[in-house]
């Protein structure tokens, strides 16, 4: 058994199995505690959310919680393995939202037959919460799932692996592209995977200025092209009018290779057919589409990141889930909107132009220098300024465009 796999099932084991647990916020010492807490005391809050269900902010912990709902559809790059095989990875989205945001996160795992049923769970539980982070849902369910759960409640949900990703990868994107002297509506783009990420991000590129003709998307049967016809909705939003068929057709001369598929499926002599001054993000977890190392190897004019924590530039959307959710919480958003997400992709690549204070240097003992260009074009998860400025900067766009039920910034945001 390698080392990390056994520190990793300790970490998960001991002191006690799981990765969270329930906190009190009142004392609970006293009968008169017990009075307030619980009956006859509780009648009153009760009472009040019935006449206006407003109040359930006031009074209960909903304003500062969030549900990570997953049916462990496609768990990381590790495919659909069951709700159940989702949890640790669900309970580490809990442990990222309360580590980076102080936000309360409830993992739910779900057992389902068809959509419906997991739109209706969804939808029945919802008001529990002030926010739902779908997580782990594959592709092409999830988008019919997330977008039905946006019209049916009343709260912002959010599938991260959609839009976390693709706003960390468009401020990644955007700084690599200037550290390499690209403009976006030049840059030819391949992207592996054609699911909840891929879509995602390639979508808010276009957003962010990558022209559609540039972007050749592939999934496991290869390149998708406007003369196939097995393609869903979402895929045909990609569809290329081209002859290129291969990974080996589209690669070369590409100034991007994205990847939100799966382990190893990039070689080194694909990296050596790239433009010039290539970006490569291979975003798959826990294995990267190709290793670091191979990378390097081969390309010395390469910017290079993965969804991992152990090698420079972490493309992953644990840059921006707690934060954009703080945001959003913190002015009852009712929707994550575009303004929102792209005001959330700003403020993450600005992050990273920035000098990088003492404690984050101090968190990563094996980095001598946090500098932006070509090994740190993102900002580090344990970055503390992430959270004051992606939240307000959220909270501000949700504001600007109506999303937001309150319509002031909290004070401590404008400190
Ligand atoms: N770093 C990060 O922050 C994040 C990384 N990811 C990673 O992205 C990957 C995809 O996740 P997600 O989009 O949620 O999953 P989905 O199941 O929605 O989509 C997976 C897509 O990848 C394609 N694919 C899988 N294996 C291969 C392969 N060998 N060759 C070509 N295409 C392949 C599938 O093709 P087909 O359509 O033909 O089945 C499908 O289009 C995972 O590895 C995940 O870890 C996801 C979210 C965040
Ligand atoms: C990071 C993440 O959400 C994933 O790989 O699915
Ligand atoms: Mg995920």
């Amino acid at each position: 058994m390698s080392d990390l796999r056994q520190k990793a099932l300790d970490y998960h084991q001991f002191p006690v199995p799981g990765k969270t647990a329930v906190a009190l916020t009142k004392a609970a010492s006293t009968s008169l505690d017990l009075a307030l807490a619980y009956s006859p005391g509780v009648a009153e809050p009760v009472r009040e959310i019935a006449a206006d269900a407003a109040d359930a902010y006031r009074y209960t912990n909903k304003g500062n919680t969030v549900a990570v709902i997953t049916n462990g559809t496609a768990i990381l790059g590790l495919g659909n393995l069951g709700p159940l095989a989702a949890k640790p990875v669900m309970e580490g989205k809990a442990l990222l939202f309360k580590r980076f945001a102080n936000i309360d996160a409830t993992d739910i795992e779900v057992k389902h037959r068809t959509n419906e049923d997991f739109i209706n769970t969804v939808e029945a539980i919802a008001d529990t919460f002030g926010g739902i982070n779908l997580e782990d849902i594959k592709a092409p369910e999830c988008f019919e799932i997330e977008q039905e759960l946006i019209k049916r409640c009343n709260i912002p949900v959010f599938h991260d692996d959609q839009h976390g990703t693709a706003i960390v990868t468009a401020a990644g994107m955007l700084n690599a592209l200037e550290i390499q002297g690209k403009q976006i509506a030049q840059a030819v783009f391949v992207c592996m995977g054609a699911g909840a990420a891929a879509v995602a991000c390639m979508s808010l590129l276009v957003k962010c200025g990558a022209l559609r003709e540039n972007i050749y998307m592939l999934d496991r049967k290869g390149v998708i092209h406007t003369r196939r016809t097995d393609l869903n909705e979402y895929k045909s939003l990609f569809a290329n009018n081209t002859d290129k068929r291969t990974l080996r057709d589209v690669i070369q001369g590409a100034d991007v290779f994205l990847g939100v598929s799966g382990a190893n499926v990039l070689s080194a002599e694909d990296i050596e057919l790239m433009a010039e001054r290539p970006i490569v993000f291979a975003c798959s977890n826990p294995d990267p589409e190709i290793k670091p190392e191979l990378a390097h190897a081969v390309r010395k004019d390469l910017i290079m990141g993965t969804g991992r924590s152990d090698y420079p530039n972490q493309v992953n959307n644990v840059l921006c889930f707690p934060f954009i959710f703080r945001g959003a919480l913190d002015v009852r958003a009712r929707r994550i909107n575009d303004e929102m997400k792209l005001a959330a992709v700003h403020a993450i690549a600005s992050l990273a132009r920035e000098a990088v204070p003492a404690e984050v240097l101090a968190a990563y003992p094996d980095v001598s220098s946090l500098i932006f260009g070509p090994e740190y074009v993102l900002p580090k998860p344990m970055d503390p300024r992430l959270l004051p400025r992606v939240a307000r900067a959220v909270a501000k766009a949700a504001i600007a465009s109506g999303s937001a039920q309150v319509n002031e910034l909290p004070v401590d945001y404008l400190l």
